[in-house]
């Protein structure tokens, strides 16, 4: 183990967001002047991965040249894979999936107590839309304890953002490795190839699929060039390759219309000696994010902390925005400092990587989830409530000092996986942390 943790501990990683990137693993292996030689360096294979349509705008075109020892298409026909530990729901239906506006929280879903891997792992929350129209988007947690082992994942119904909660990630893709911890966040694009490791002994965490596009850096506005989630602050892995091969065979998970899909074959698919392009995963560490916030009255509302967002065609509104809550420092004067009561158009997923979250005095716990969907009312609990309005000072204070929480929020509104409804840990008195919210009203104020 000691030498794993070396190999993931130093990795090196090309720094910034949409960038063109180019990475050799042995020196010369990326072809001068062109992508498709007759002849590519060290008799490798060229293969692109085309992340948009061939004709999408040059702005918003990823796609990246892989350089590998074998084509990806060398392996056996796919067949449709069937596990009674496949927890995962990939498209809505209505035998897996119900409607309801009800306020929703969950509590952290337990360790398995058999080992599972992260394919294994994946419990559908939440979604909306379809993989097949390639719009919408699905939420998931994972909960595993085992390594993938001669095996890798590749989603082709959408993009995979994955917040890890507890456990770190080791990370193995056709692009090269990364080590991605809890306080970080690893965006694997659709049909990228990759196979997840787990050095602790449990590994928990969010994910959001997003079936319509992908995720960009948000428009600062008036906030000017700088503030929010830096682009120098994404990172990329360098090429990394392994020639091996694996008599028994090594199998390629496919995600593909909501359903797991397996072929088998002899090499690892990790054999991309070297790559160039645009279309790479990336990592970011939330804890680099750089808030802007009230400095002297109001609530501001929690779209001015999106990190990463997934636009619709609607000028203005997301398929998805990934927000964060950070640690910061509350400084209002004369106002009501947490989360406001309200119904939003948005339908919002929320998630607590550590620590406790300002508009919930308990019941939202670490590796917790809570949904409220469209025009479901919501906001601060009863006793967060009643301790914010009867405090005498208003000084400034750093508000959720060591804790993050986070929030999926989309313009389609979910439906609710019916394991995820039925699941033990779903809090059925959530309502309650609502009901003493008596009523201040008087004629004379
Ligand atoms: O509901 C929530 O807790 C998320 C949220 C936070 C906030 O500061 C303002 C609005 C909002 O929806
Ligand atoms: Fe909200």
């Amino acid at each position: 183990m000691e030498k794993r943790e070396c190999e993931f501990e130093n990795l090196e990683y090309q720094r910034g967001f949409g960038n063109h990137f180019r990475s050799e693993a042995l020196q010369g292996a990326l072809p001068n002047g062109q992508n498709s030689p007759l002849h590519c360096p060290y008799g490798l294979y060229a293969e692109q991965l085309s992340g948009t349509a061939f004709t999408t705008p040059r702005k918003q075109n990823f796609r990246s040249w892989l350089y590998r020892i074998k084509p990806s298409v060398g392996h056996e026909p796919f067949q449709l894979y069937s596990s009674p530990s496949l927890n995962f729901a990939g498209v809505i239906d209505k035998d897996r999936f119900l409607t309801t506006p009800t306020q929703l929280r969950w509590k952290p879903l337990e360790c398995p107590e058999h080992p599972r891997d992260f394919v294994h792992g994946l419990f559908t929350m939440c979604g909306a839309g379809s993989p097949f129209l390639r719009h919408g988007y699905m939420i998931h947690i994972y909960v595993a304890n085992k390594s993938m082992e001669d095996c890798a994942l590749a989603n082709a119904d959408g993009d995979f953002l994955i917040v890890p909660q507890q456990g770190r990630l080791w990370i193995k893709t056709e692009f090269g490795k990364l080590q991605v911890c809890p306080g970080e966040i690893v965006v694997l694009q659709l049909g990228m190839r990759f196979a997840i490791e787990l050095p602790d002994a449990t590994s928990r965490g969010y994910i959001l699929e997003v079936f319509s596009g992908h995720f960009q850096l948000p428009d600062l506005g008036l906030i000017g060039a700088n503030g929010l989630a830096e682009v120098g602050e994404f990172e990329t892995p360098v090429a990394w390759f392994e020639n091996k091969h694996c008599e028994a065979g090594f199998t390629i998970f496919h995600k593909f219309g909501g359903q797991m899909f397996s072929a088998k074959q002899e090499h690892s698919p990790f054999n991309v000696v070297a790559w160039h392009g645009n279309y790479a995963p990336y990592k970011y560490d939330l804890r680099k994010f750089c808030p802007v916030n009230t400095v002297l009255f109001d609530h501001a509302d929690p779209s001015i902390n999106t990190v990463l967002t997934v636009p619709s065609e609607k000028p203005g509104v997301a398929v998805v925005d990934f927000v964060v809550f950070p640690p910061r420092w509350s400084v209002a004067e004369h106002t009501f400092r947490p989360p406001y009561f309200h119904r939003n158009c948005m339908s919002e997923f929320m998630g607590l990587i550590s620590g406790s979250y300002e508009a919930k005095a308990g019941g939202f716990l670490p590796g917790g989830a809570s949904l409220h969907c469209c025009m479901t009312p919501h906001g601060v609990d009863a006793t967060t409530y009643e301790n914010t309005i009867s405090a005498t000072s208003q000084e400034p204070v750093k508000v959720s000092t060591n804790a993050l929480a986070f929030m999926f929020e989309s313009s389609l509104t979910p439906q609710v996986a019916i394991s995820a409804y039925n699941s033990q840990q779903r809090d059925a008195e959530y309502h309650q942390c609502w009901s003493g919210l008596n009523s201040h009203f008087a004629l004379e104020s």
